[in-house]
């Protein structure tokens, strides 16, 4: 089937995600005359309520998380004109026969389910659908991280979904991998020639990923404690990115060719233990501290008691194959960090021969050489930086370099472009079928395996996080993981 879906059915549809991110989407796709004809979105969720109150409670949603000057009036009774509602428990299969009467005679056109609930509603949800007859060729059906808590639930939670549809069917979003400046990687590495031929382990000293973010628990309590930073970020968004950078040039670009390849570095991740978790991994708790000015409580006061929950880690990752060997990968995530801030560092090595100093030797002679740096921002700017030596302007008899940077902001070169919330490209490949951006089965498992890896090596070294302040960038064994190899995180 060519034809993007006609129907979107939504489970999930009263819960945080779908009121900040998916309905807003949804919406701005509307109004970019982006949603097929006559199309019809369904939303689901356990509450009991009737279309007109959920379509107010949509429009609420609205006015509260688009940008002022996106809200339109008359675009947004259009939307909401577009959604119907019907309560579902996951459990209840004389809910989804009503569903299914919402949808009767358009399944030919095709259905895009999206599944914005608790992952333990999946297979149930999915058994649903097939009961009620919704699941036919023309179905396809979208998942919200997390795929499980380790690598045996994820494999359970495929399996349930994977006995009702064929892997073509299937959609698991990682939002990461619907924003621009994730998506401006791969233009970067392999629309231009000059970063490919220096992309490994001849010319990079080491590569850096760091997700920062100021918020803390934002009342999702219930689902972070005992889930922690390493299964919530690192397992999926920043492994995501990890595989893009260190993936091999795909043949083109589908979905086939690119996750063939990002599979792959995922798989040559060197799996940690109990001995190398010690040094290379740092866990960490923040207390109260300040955050932008704000005087912040603790993990602990937030939860109401004590917890071994991480709410940072740091990891030194490497990837065990030709291109990459040798080369640490740093990651970094961590919640009540100082900044919003989500940034590779590609690092390059020193040249090998400086003609500058004085003996000739790189460095020597205090001439200022240093090795270049790419800076990629990702949010909440979007930039890239190559830092570079130049000769400082003087008549000193021995030449003074000094790094300029060669700076793109994306932002300033696409001043004229709206910035998209992730989700709507997300949603428009689901509705159009194309799995590009989609995280396929092997790469949720092989990412799962590497953070068991490490789960299962703290466990038995009796890693505990560390206390941080709220308003720093982890604690201070964070800092001292990378400077243990000579080299700093670029703050
Ligand atoms: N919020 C976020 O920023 C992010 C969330 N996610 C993931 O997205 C999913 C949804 O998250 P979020 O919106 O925050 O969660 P919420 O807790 O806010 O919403 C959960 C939704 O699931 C529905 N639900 C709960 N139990 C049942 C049931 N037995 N049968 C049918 N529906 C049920 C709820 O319906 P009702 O309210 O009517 O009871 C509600 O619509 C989760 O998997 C989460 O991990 C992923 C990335 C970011
Ligand atoms: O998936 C998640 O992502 C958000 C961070 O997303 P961003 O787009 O704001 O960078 C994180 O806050 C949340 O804990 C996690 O579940």
């Amino acid at each position: 089937m060519t034809e993007p879906s006609a129907t979107f059915l939504l489970f999930g549809a009263t819960g945080d995600l779908a009121r900040r991110m998916i309905f807003p989407s949804l919406y701005n796709l509307l109004s970019d005359g982006l949603l097929p004809d006559d199309f019809l979105i369904v939303a689901s969720g356990r509450s009991d309520m009737d279309d007109e109150a959920f379509r107010k409670e949509v429009d609420a949603a609205l006015r509260q998380f688009l940008p002022a000057d996106r809200y339109d009036g008359d675009v947004a009774a259009r939307f909401v004109a577009l959604i119907g509602y019907q309560p579902v428990d996951a459990g209840n299969a004389d809910q989804f026969a009503k569903l299914a009467e919402r949808i009767d005679g358009r399944l030919e056109r095709g259905l895009s389910v999206y599944l914005s609930t608790p992952p333990s509603l999946f297979a149930p949800t999915a058994q649903g659908l097939s009961e009620a007859g919704l699941i036919t060729p023309h179905t396809r059906i979208a998942m919200e991280k997390p795929i499980g808590k380790d690598l045996a639930s994820s494999k359970i939670v495929n399996d349930g979904i994977g006995a009702l549809f064929v892997e073509e069917q299937i959609f698991r979003v990682d939002h990461y991998l619907g924003k621009e400046t994730v998506q401006n990687l791969l233009a970067l590495r392999f629309g231009n020639v000059m970063f490919e031929p220096l992309w490994n382990t001849t010319a990079i000293d080491h590569v850096q990923i760091t997700v920062g973010e100021t918020v803390g628990l934002e009342g999702r309590v219930s689902y972070y404690d005992g889930v922690g930073a390493l299964r919530d970020m690192v397992q999926n968004h920043m492994l995501q990115i990890l595989s893009i950078i260190a993936m091999e040039p795909p043949a083109r670009m589908d979905p086939t060719a690119v996750r063939d390849e990002k599979v792959k570095a995922l798989r040559s991740l060197r799996p940690m233990t109990a001995e190398t978790v010690k040094h290379l991994s740092v866990r960490g708790q923040y207390t109260p501290g300040a955050v932008g000015g704000q005087i912040v409580t603790g993990y602990a006061d937030e939860l109401g008691q004590p917890s071994d929950t991480e709410t940072f880690v740091a990891l030194k990752a490497y990837i065990d194959n030709w291109r990459w060997q040798g080369v640490p990968f740093y990651l970094r995530t961590g919640k009540r960090m100082p900044a919003r801030q989500s940034e590779i560092v590609i690092q390059f090595k020193p040249v090998r021969h400086s003609i500058f100093g004085r003996d000739g030797q790189h460095g020597a002679g205090g001439t200022g050489l240093e090795p270049n740096t790419l800076v990629i921002r990702l949010q909440p700017e979007e930039y890239i930086r190559l830092q570079i030596m130049t000769k400082r302007p003087g008549l000193e008899r021995q030449v003074q370099l000094e790094e300029v940077t060669l700076d793109v902001s994306l932002t300033a070169a696409f001043a004229g472009q709206r910035r998209r919330i992730a989700y709507e490209r997300l949603i428009l490949d689901l509705l159009a079928g194309d799995q590009t951006l989609f995280v396929r089965r092997d790469e949720v498992e092989a990412q799962w395996a590497w953070i068991d890896s490490i789960i299962d090596g703290w466990r038995e070294a009796n890693v505990k996080p560390a206390a941080y302040s709220s308003g720093n960038w982890g604690p201070s064994s964070a800092i001292a993981l990378i400077e243990r190899d000579g080299a700093s995180w670029h703050d």
